[in-house]
């Protein structure tokens, strides 16, 4: 009976993983969770703390961070969270898609296409979906390697690739699987995503027919609370942010986790991102909303 249905509780920006079968691994799933939720909430502080200019705050914050096991022990709780147990690798999305694509291109060439440049932001591991399936040249960054094949770089300061450098030409794809909620601030993760497109290959190289044709592309990955039970976020306006920014959607895919993304970048031209902002303002009521937001600065 209807009456008798038990309430689902809202997601939380904590739970986003798939369920996990723990016997074999050597932190549980709910151990794994509260590391990173305790990461998320120490980075926030401490995001929000510089910005204040509270440098003793500051100081203990990272006092904290460290003492928790800092990003190092953060990385191997995400990790955990993607391994195969828990249901993880969230480029095996990004893959399926590929694959659709792949396959017409081979209804109409014979020959094999040719590699697509891939950038992994936020990359921890070396083995996933995308880079096991030969279909891509993944350069790999993260914050804190934790493998040769990684390197140690944070994209905000990375070299933009521009003529005349040897990283003259851009990627096909950016990833940015679960990096922008790492971010506790969210200006930042606006700048973050502003500054995307100037890594992305120009469209005009993509010719329609390639096996490429939906990219340049950024791929995102959110846990998925973070538009379907967000005070400040939902789809419509994570949609409104990134048109403003010059991007069209072109794939998109909701679990009870995670929501996945393919956004086609179209250039420049296409946004109005040097005259729209989006400023944090409410979309949602009530009380168990969690409050992530993107806020995007004109
Ligand atoms: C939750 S992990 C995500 C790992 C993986 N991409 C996934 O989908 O599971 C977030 C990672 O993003 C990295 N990260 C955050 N900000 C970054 C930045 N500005 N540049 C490079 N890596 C960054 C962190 O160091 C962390 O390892």
């Amino acid at each position: 009976m209807a009456g008798n249905r038990k309430r689902r509780k809202p997601l939380l920006l904590s739970h986003t993983r798939p369920p996990s079968t723990p016997k074999t691994l050597s932190l549980s799933s709910q151990a794994t969770r509260s590391s990173i939720r305790r990461h998320h909430i120490l980075q926030k502080q401490l995001q929000a703390a510089i910005l204040n200019g509270n440098s003793v705050l500051t100081e203990r914050l990272r006092a904290q961070l460290g003492a928790s096991g800092g990003l190092q022990r953060y990385q191997e709780a995400s990790i955990q969270g993607q391994s195969s147990e828990r249901g993880g690798d969230s480029s095996k999305v990004l893959m399926e898609w590929i694959t659709e694509h792949e396959s017409q291109y081979r209804r109409h060439h014979t020959a094999k296409p040719e590699k697509l440049r891939m950038l992994e932001v936020g990359a921890l591991k070396v083995d996933n979906a995308c880079s096991r399936s030969g279909i891509f040249n993944v350069t790999r960054i993260d914050l804190h390697s934790q493998h040769p094949d990684i390197q140690t770089q944070d994209f905000m300061e990375m070299p933009v690739p521009s003529p005349g450098t040897s990283a003259e030409d851009g990627f096909d794809v950016v990833s940015l699987s679960l990096v922008v909620n790492y971010l506790g601030d969210p200006s930042s993760r606006g700048e973050m995503l502003k500054r995307v497109s100037s890594f992305l290959r120009s469209s005009r190289e993509t010719s329609k027919d390639e096996a490429g044709s939906a990219f340049p592309a950024l791929f995102l990955v959110l846990p998925a609370s973070c538009v379907t039970n967000s005070r400040y976020l939902d789809e419509e306006r994570l949609e409104g942010i990134m048109i403003t920014l010059g991007y069209v959607q072109a794939r998109r895919k909701l679990s009870k986790k995670l929501v996945y993304y393919l956004w086609r970048y179209q250039g420049s031209g296409a946004g109005q991102a040097q005259t729209v902002s989006y400023k944090k303002q409410e979309v949602r009521a009530g009380g168990s909303r969690n409050n992530f937001s993107i806020v995007l600065q004109s």
